[in-house]
């Protein structure tokens, strides 16, 4: 039996990863020094996975950015507004994809299924794939001479890449995958005379639904692959869900499959027990949660091993892995000295958990006696969990029944617009401000203890009362506290909720060089005081506009946070809505009445499957509405999603009953703008004029586009102006002076619907 691993963290145990690249784009480092610390961090890697006894280790996943990008860019597949003309790709081109620069805008970045990371997405108009590099030659070669590991290089296997794709036609699919295969073809045919063994195409896109004829362009990949590459050996790994047309998946003339068997919701080993797996192939079993941070039940795990060893009869055939790629956990609980000590040892991060993928190929060929002390051990830490009391409140099993606010939309608008009083088109933001260096210097020293609480609380009023003022001089209508006091919008309220641990150093890549701590719900979730109360009265005590309250609603708290297992989802979902309802409470007993809940998780959680959405979809709104449905009419509840991807969950978005949604426009070119046109939705919605992820300025004419081009599709009275996310990314000079032009933008189409209704 053999075991492997699909795909290491790259962040690096304390960020070497994210601090170099910072370095390098700060021009603090050179290139020179950027591959060779790069190359450092990578080969540690390896060897980690080599000492934790793994047999097939990856090669291929480590990045200097995204794997996905990295795809694109081995298949030449760089949109023209870079300049690229043939050969290697230099670093600053690959950069320039990923973060843009003076003279180009970055590729699209959007969420990897449905997870926290995001992806570059290719761009494939006017384009044709050549192989510029391959790189995991270069990287099998280096694990190889430099360490003696037979690597197996990982790729994102055709189907899945044309699905990540945007900027094609659809009828050009059969077109564009005779092309890739082509590619992939070389790429393969390279690796294979290089003495390669395995390869790991990753296909995660087999999990989603995939239509006949889609199926048979994947077959048709697979068998002209093979043809090319006959004596290599392929695996088709797919993770994050249970595989569709697994009979068909499982024919392919490939050497291995790989399936997961943690988030499959039970269904790849009903396929295996029902439909058999083929002999001549590898099952690769994905035994161990990739996505969460608890250690596994060894007995369970073992139970498990053994149904699928009955399928699969030979040892040799069968290996056992992680669900997924490790690029979802944090390193290594090694590094959270201040854990509780209970809590600790049952936590398992991407080190942890390849030794309990090792661990579990030793016992299922030795003894699994009870007394066995890996079993035993693992036993009694669930029973010391069990002990804790912190997990005492009893399952629902009710039905949930529905919550709606006393009044309807309808009659609650009149009462609203008389208490608010705002002009058409009111401008606002999402919440955020700048999070400089210096603010996070100011919480790390709190964190230390080199300064105390009350500096520190002083120090964030200035910031909030500094902001108050640059609202007020940009000329904004509703303002807000700026959020200076969060270290991240799940994280501050994981650190004062309970139920919930955080950790010191627990990061998880969420994009680029940009980290997580997701806290970690480990017990019941309950409301302890008030969390955001003092920093939004005093910011209100400093103006006479409207501050808006920010709160992070209960189903993005609990996608970004790492969850507990013993519960459904939706219970723990329900909980964190009571406690965020109390704050919200607490929020309008002090008089802030304009309360935004922000839920971008929301669409990002959606089921993989469609057949799964209605479930999902139904206890998140209720989550939603339980936490926000209980306020006076007056109170005007707005909430925001920065992914536009709402055609399919119209009917949801309209049911959290929010008066006031703000969306990505700007990105879509304000597309998004006929999703709620043609669903007749009714509720206000903040239109989203610019985006915040790049540091460029927009000019007030492209934000006036998108409010005329919105003027001309839905009523002038729903609309609210406003940057498409949170600014804590930006720089405070970018910031004044985007938001300076958005109001002006605002203004004019004010002035132009003023005359046109005269
Ligand atoms: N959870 C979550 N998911 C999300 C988003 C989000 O806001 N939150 N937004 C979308 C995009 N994702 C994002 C994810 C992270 C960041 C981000 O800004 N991350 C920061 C860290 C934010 C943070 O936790 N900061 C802490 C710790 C900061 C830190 O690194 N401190 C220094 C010390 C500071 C100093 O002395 O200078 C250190 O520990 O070394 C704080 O402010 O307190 C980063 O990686 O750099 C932005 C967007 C989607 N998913
Ligand atoms: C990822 S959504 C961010 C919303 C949050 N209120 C902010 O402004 O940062
Ligand atoms: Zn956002």
């Amino acid at each position: 039996m053999t075991t492997s691993s699909l795909g290491y963290p790259r962040i690096g145990e304390q960020r070497e990863w994210k601090k170099a690249l910072e370095a390098y784009w700060s021009n603090s480092i050179s290139e020179d020094d950027l591959h060779a610390q790069l190359k450092e961090i990578r080969l540690n890697h390896l060897r980690k996975q080599k000492r934790a006894g793994i047999d097939v280790i990856p090669v291929g996943d480590f990045t200097y950015y995204d794997h996905i990008l990295d795809a694109s860019v081995m298949f030449g597949l760089i949109p023209k507004r870079y300049d690229y003309s043939g050969g290697p790709v230099s670093i600053d081109t690959y950069f320039a994809m990923a973060r843009g620069n003076a003279k180009a805008p970055a590729c699209e970045m959007t969420k990897w299924y449905n997870t926290n990371y995001h992806y570059i997405v290719p761009e494939l108009q006017d384009m044709t794939p050549t192989v510029t590099e391959n790189r995991l030659v270069t990287l099998y070669k280096e694990a190889k001479d430099e360490l003696g590991i037979e690597g197996k290089p990982v790729l994102i296997g055709p189907y899945s890449f044309l699905k990540l794709a945007k900027h094609y036609d659809l009828s050009q699919t059969e077109d564009w995958l005779k092309q890739l295969t082509v590619v992939y073809s070389q790429v393969l045919r390279e690796l294979e005379e290089a003495g390669v063994l395995w390869v790991q195409l990753d296909e995660p896109s087999l999990v989603t639904n995939v239509t006949d004829e889609e199926m048979a362009y994947v077959k048709d990949i697979y068998e002209t692959l093979h043809a090319d590459v006959p004596n290599l050996q392929i695996i088709v790994q797919t993770y994050f869900d249970a595989v569709e047309n697994y009979d068909q998946v499982v024919e392919l003339p490939v050497a291995g499959i790989g399936l997961d068997f943690v988030h499959d919701g039970g269904k790849n080993l009903h396929a295996i027990q029902t439909k058999g797996f083929p002999g001549d192939k590898v099952l690769a079993a994905g035994v161990i949660d990739g996505r969460n941070i608890w250690k596994a039940k060894v007995v369970d795990k073992l139970a498990l091993l053994e149904q699928v060893k009955q399928v699969v009869k030979t040892p040799e055939k069968l290996w056992i892995q992680p669900s997924s790629s490790l690029l979802h956990t944090p390193v290594t609980v090694q590094n959270e000295p201040e854990l509780d000590s209970v809590l600790k040892r049952a936590l398992s991060f991407a080190d942890e958990k390849l030794i309990e993928v090792v661990t579990l190929k030793e016992l299922l060929y030795s003894d699994q006696s009870a007394d066995h002390t890996a079993i035993r051990e693992n036993q009694q830490l669930f029973k010391d969990i069990e002990a804790t009391g912190w997990r005492k409140q009893e399952p629902d099993t009710e039905a949930f029944s529905e919550v709606s606010r006393t009044a309807s939309y309808e009659q609650r608008r009149p009462k609203q617009l008389e208490k608010w009083n705002l002009p058409i088109l009111p401008t606002t933001t999402i919440g955020s401000f700048p999070q400089t260096k210096e603010v996070r210097r100011l919480r790390a020293q709190v964190k230390k203890g080199s300064i105390t609480e009350e500096d520190y609380k002083t120090q964030i009023n200035d910031y909030i009362s500094t902001w108050i003022k640059h609202q007020e001089e940009i000329g904004l209508d509703v303002l807000v506290h700026g959020e200076f006091e969060r270290n991240d919008m799940v994280e501050f309220f994981g650190e004062r909720l309970e139920g919930f641990a955080f950790t010191k150093n627990a990061w998880v890549q969420s994009y680029g060089s940009r980290g997580v701590k997701p806290p970690i719900i480990y017990g019941d979730v309950r409301f302890k005081q008030p969390m955001t109360v003092e920093e939004t009265v005093y910011a209100q005590s400093l103006t006479s506009k409207p501050v808006k309250g920010m709160l992070t609603g209960p189903v993005t708290i609990l996608n970004w946070s790492f969850e507990r297992d013993d519960l459904p989802k939706f219970q723990v979902a329900f909980q964190i809505a009571e406690a965020i309802k109390e704050e919200v409470s607490a929020l309008e007993n002090a008089g802030i009445e304009m309360i935004q809940i922000d839920e971008p998780a929301l669409r990002e959680g959606l089921p993989l499957k469609e057949q799964d959405w209605k479930t999902y979809l139904d206890w998140a709104v209720h989550a939603f509405r339980l936490s926000s449905s209980h306020v006076q009419d007056t109170t005007q509840i707005h909430t925001h999603m920065c992914y536009s991807e709402f055609q399919d969950i119209i009917d949801a978005i309209r049911a959290l009953d929010a008066d006031v949604i703000s969306i990505e426009t700007s990105r879509s070119q304000g597309d998004i703008l006929s999703t709620f046109e043609e669903n007749t939705y009714e509720l206000g919605i903040g239109l989203g004029v610019y985006d915040i992820h790049s540091p460029r300025v927009p000019s007030e004419e492209e934000m006036s586009t998108i409010l005329n081009r919105a003027l001309k599709v839905l009523p002038v009275e729903r609309f609210w102006v406003n940057p498409d996310c949170g600014l804590k990314t930006r720089k405070e000079e970018e910031t004044i002076a985007a938001l300076k032009l958005m109001v002006n933008a605002a203004k004019h189409a004010r002035k132009q619907v003023a005359t046109t209704s005269s």
